[in-house]
């Protein structure tokens, strides 16, 4: 199987919910974001997807979230938009468009600081 992986960011404002500490307080992030898909072949090129479709892909589904108050943002206004959430919305958005008999969202990592990362893996 081969696993490729891409990067990208995005900015936006967000409160946790449910949630007591300073973060329940409005603050914003520079979130960075990696994604990672499987693949079990490769086509002509020796591509299992061209790095600039997972971008493409990627940045379609970050729009929805940059320069964003998340807690305004579905479905965020009805679910704490903590890293781990954020991380299973990418995913999920990401599942619908990339996936298909050969490559496979893998995992969508995010991360709120250099330091604090929340990830969902595909079961
Ligand atoms: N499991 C999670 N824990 C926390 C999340 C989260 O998404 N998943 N989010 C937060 C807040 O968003 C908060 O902004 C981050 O708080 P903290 O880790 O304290 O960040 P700091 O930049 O203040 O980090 P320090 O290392 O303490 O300076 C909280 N927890
Ligand atoms: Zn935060």
């Amino acid at each position: 199987m081969f696993l490729l992986k891409i990067q990208s960011h995005f900015a936006a404002a967000h409160n946790l919910i449910h949630y007591q500490g300073d973060c329940e307080n409005l603050h914003g992030h520079n979130w960075k974001v990696e994604v990672e898909v499987g693949a079990h072949e490769l086509d002509k090129s020796g591509l299992a997807v061209d790095f600039k479709v997972l971008k493409r892909e990627t940045n379609r589904v970050l729009d929805l979230l940059d320069h964003k108050y998340l807690n305004e943002v579905k479905p965020f206004d009805e679910l704490s938009p903590s890293s781990e959430n954020i991380s299973r919305f990418v995913f999920e958005q990401l599942t619908e468009s990339l996936n298909d008999g050969n490559v496979f969202v893998k995992r969508v990592t995010v991360w709120e600081s250099d330091n604090a990362c929340a990830s969902y893996v595909a079961d």
